[in-house]
């Protein structure tokens, strides 16, 4: 039991490269307001100075800083309020940029909402975000178990229409996994964490850098030779839906016995090496078919996001809500 609380806490992120080889090929523009000496940058009518908001409680801790649940003193709504910072190195200061250009874009009720965005030069940069009660998947699983073929019926739905709006805006989250979706009390599920995402610039272009957490990457990001036959990115994202929900069903990471360890060359190989995981024969045929789709080692056998949500698994729940 042990092993399997380590393993759910994989910290296996890779690093954004540094080198200027690797830097994305369309590289983001900056943010206005992060190129500009301008103080403050306002998306929201209701919340326009960070003095407006009270700090209640400390939500989270990421690689680059730290998520508050917060309280707007004039309307008693709350958010969460993600401070970096402003110190903060290269690589996190791209991340957190990254993440800012992707939430300004993004308007979609299954990606998590950006309400504003507050920073000064060499001062701390905060995003005021919706507050997701139920927190992520991942501590989710912690608390409550491993949840039903029908809840995850729903989830699976929902992470799917987040990518569909991604993909059709053509970016590529990258980092799919239990703990960057977050869950409210009506079990409405947003991505999130969008710190390794790519804006693609053109539709086949390459998607080829080890960015995100390595244990939930697609064996063509290993192995584009073998497993990538015109890789762009977007199937890698399906891949790392498919090894999620299979962990929210089964309890734990899929793809290692409890007595492996979780390093970077045990991972790469069983993800490039060994057979894909599946779901115990318990589970119901759509469901089988349903992972054995998202986890086709070949990138180009893998289905689509619009494939998926034709899929029984998916549209057998939709019709009967
Ligand atoms: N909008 C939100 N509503 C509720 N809780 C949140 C929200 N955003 C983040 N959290 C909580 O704060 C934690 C830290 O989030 P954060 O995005 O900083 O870190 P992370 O997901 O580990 O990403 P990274 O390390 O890449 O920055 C999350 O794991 C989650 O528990």
């Amino acid at each position: 039991m042990a092993l399997v609380r380590q393993r759910r806490n994989l910290n296996l992120r890779l690093p954004l490269p540094e080198s200027p080889d690797c830097l994305p090929r369309c590289p983001l523009p900056l943010p206005p307001t992060l190129l500009s000496s301008s103080t403050t940058t306002i998306t929201s009518q209701e919340v326009d100075r960070l003095s407006d908001l009270e700090k209640l409680k400390v939500l989270g801790h990421g690689n680059s800083g730290t998520v508050y649940q917060v309280r707007h003193k004039r309307t008693s709504a709350i958010y969460a309020l993600k401070v970096v910072n402003g110190d903060c190195d290269t690589t996190v200061r791209r991340q957190i940029f990254r993440e800012i250009e992707i939430l300004r874009r993004t308007d979609s009720p299954f990606i998590i909402r950006c309400h504003g965005i507050f920073e000064k030069p060499s001062e701390n940069i905060s995003i005021l975000m919706e507050y997701m009660d139920g927190g992520t998947l991942d501590t989710l699983l912690k608390s409550h178990g491993t949840l039903s073929e029908l809840s995850l019926s729903n989830i699976a739905c929902q992470v799917l229409d987040g990518l569909n709006y991604l993909h059709s805006q053509k970016i590529v989250h990258r980092d799919i996994k239990p703990a960057n979706l977050l869950v409210n009390q009506k079990m409405e599920v947003k991505i999130a964490d969008f710190g390794v995402s790519k804006i693609m610039c053109r539709s086949l272009e390459p998607c080829d850098s080890y960015v995100g957490t390595c244990a939930y990457m697609s064996p063509e990001r290993f192995d584009p030779d073998t497993y990538g036959l015109n890789y762009n990115g977007y199937a890698a994202d399906i891949w790392s839906l498919g090894l999620t929900i299979l962990e929210l069903y089964l309890g734990h990471f899929p793809l290692l016995s409890p007595e492996q360890t979780p390093d970077w060359a045990t991972l790469m190989c069983a993800i490039c090496f060994g057979e894909p995981p599946s779901l115990p024969e318990s589970a119901s045929e759509e469901f089988q078919s349903f992972i054995n789709c998202c986890l086709q080692k070949d990138s180009s056998k893998r289905w689509t996001v619009s494939q998926l949500l034709s899929h029984p698994f998916i549209s057998k729940n939709l019709k009967s809500s």
